[in-house]
């Protein structure tokens, strides 16, 4: 079979930049990705390119050469349904906020959402793929909802688990370490495979696209993320005892990544791991394993999340340690928002997790950003609860300027690894702040020894000056 027209339900950072890529690899697949927001779908619309609503370097380029030929936006989300023979479902799954598994459990509730609609809205025999990250065996689920109240049509339900990083989705996407599709292993869901593989094999090599049973697939996309973030974790780990012992962080990643058995990657040292998917997955994973009375299991997973928080809890603790002892009335000017480089996304970033514990000693915060606006800085700040929103705003400024974030503040923080702070002048910045300048450098982006020679009291992440 021979896959001529795709509808996305989801329009969000993984739907809108691998629809995109696909249609713009495959000119001859008709691409409707749909969402019910409607701000949302307007953006992706939006004829000038800078209003899309990720920012993903190269994506504005392959959304001009797609939109309109083969690639759509829009809301009409059943007649999209009915027109497509191929429907990937990418909503959001995040961890559920009330009732059993809060805290823990992914919230499955659009997913189950869309199931639905796919099975009322359809007219026809389709294939429905699994793009969101989902709990292993959620693929039973949708089949039982898609077969129960799809008026007798046949579904074939694939798990095609998306591994692209925020910040490099285009190059990811292009050029993926690999594809991975679960399905049936029936003479109907190999055909399903099969139609999946074909639209992939148009720019992927064929022996980078995996097939596997379709719990192997869904188990992975967790397990990808759980082994990636435990690598952070572990380096975080390090970085504590480096501080503790006058070794360098950098040196140790160094020396252990090049034993080819470990490998360089995911050893950078930070101020904690954010984004919407490492803690959430991991969790997601620690809530399986429990549910199975695997509790070792659940328990081993879990310390890599207990490992973040106390890591971002230390960086905080050392500014107030540093200002002695009080932050309250302080001017703190943090410099990034986003969970990363190269992304407006600030779901989970640590960013907030650090603001909130100073904003709770009465530190004053100023937060500069390239790409991330006021309003979402709140909204991170306000959706924690931890205070009353006016008080986030008497606290917390927003400014558009990194020298005016840095203007009379006792101390500089360094939340997201932005190339532009690289190459601020560090030196007209020390002029601005009030004495002792302190900067603390969440991300070992700046070199502290030349820091020092500007006057700066100068603290990195797991290395001393
Ligand atoms: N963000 C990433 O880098 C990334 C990478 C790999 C996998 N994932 C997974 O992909 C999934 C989507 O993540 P995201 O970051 O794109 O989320 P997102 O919140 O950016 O986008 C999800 C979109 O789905 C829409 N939606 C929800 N229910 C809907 C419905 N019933 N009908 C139509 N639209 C609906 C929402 O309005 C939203 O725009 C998650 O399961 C996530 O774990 C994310
Ligand atoms: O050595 C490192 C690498 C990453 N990070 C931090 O870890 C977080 C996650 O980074 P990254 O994995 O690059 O970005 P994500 O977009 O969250 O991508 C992860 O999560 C996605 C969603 O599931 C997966 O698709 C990707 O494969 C997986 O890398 C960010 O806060 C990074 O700053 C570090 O602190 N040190």
């Amino acid at each position: 079979m021979k896959v001529k027209t795709i509808c996305c339900i989801g329009a969000g950072y993984v739907g809108g930049p691998t629809m995109s890529v696909i249609a713009q690899k495959c000119p001859d697949i008709k691409v409707i990705v749909v969402d019910i927001n409607q701000d949302r779908i307007d953006a992706w619309n939006h004829e000038d390119l800078s209003q899309i609503p990720v920012y993903e370097p190269g994506l504005d380029r392959v959304v001009a050469e797609a939109r309109g030929r083969n690639l759509f936006f829009s809301t009409d989300v059943n007649s999209s349904i009915q027109e497509a023979d191929m429907v990937f479902i990418s909503v959001n799954t995040p961890t559920k906020t009330y009732g059993e598994g809060k805290g823990m459990a992914a919230d499955l509730k659009w997913v189950e959402l869309c199931a639905r609609q796919i099975a009322e809205a359809s007219k026809s025999d389709k294939i429905v793929v699994e793009k969101s990250t989902l709990p292993v065996r959620t693929a039973q689920a949708v089949k039982d909802i898609l077969h129960n109240t799809g008026n007798g049509l046949k579904f074939q339900i694939l798990s095609n688990p998306e591994f692209l990083a925020e910040g490099t989705a285009i190059p990811d996407l292009d050029n993926p370490d690999r594809v991975l599709i679960g399905g049936d292993d029936t003479p109907e869901g190999k055909e399903a495979i099969q139609a999946l593989v074909d639209v992939y094999a148009n720019w992927v090599p064929r022996e980078k696209i995996l097939t596997t049973n379709v719990w192997s697939s869904e188990l992975s996309k967790l397990t990808a993320n759980a082994f990636l973030a435990q690598r952070v974790s572990s380096i975080n780990a390090i970085s504590e005892l480096c501080e503790a012992t006058g070794a360098n962080v950098e040196e140790v990643a160094k020396a252990i990544g090049t034993d080819s058995r470990i490998g360089p990657k995911f050893l950078k040292a930070s101020v904690g791991f954010g984004g919407s998917c490492f803690q959430k997955d991991i969790l997601n994973m620690v809530y399986i394993s429990r549910s199975y009375q695997l509790n070792e299991v659940a328990d081993y997973w879990e310390q890599v999340i207990k490992m973040n928080d106390h890591q971002k809890v230390r960086f905080a603790k050392k500014i107030i340690k540093n200002l002695y002892n009080t932050v309250s009335g302080k001017k703190i000017a943090f410099l990034g928002w986003a969970f990363k480089k190269d992304t407006n996304d600030t779901r989970e970033s640590a960013a907030i997790y650090v603001a909130d514990f100073l904003l709770s000693e009465r530190a004053n915060i100023c937060v500069y950003d390239p790409k991330v606006p006021k309003e979402k800085v709140y909204a991170d700040l306000d959706y924690l609860n931890t205070r009353f929103p006016e008080e986030n705003r008497q606290l917390v400024q927003v400014a558009t300027d990194p020298y005016e974030a840095c203007k009379d503040a006792h101390a500089v923080a360094i939340l997201t690894e932005w190339d532009e702070f690289k190459i601020l002048d560090w030196g007209q910045i020390y002029e601005l702040m009030l004495k002792p300048a302190n900067v603390f450098d969440g991300r070992n982006i700046l070199d502290g020894a030349e820091m020092n020679q500007l006057g700066f009291r100068f603290q990195a992440i797991g290395k001393s000056y």
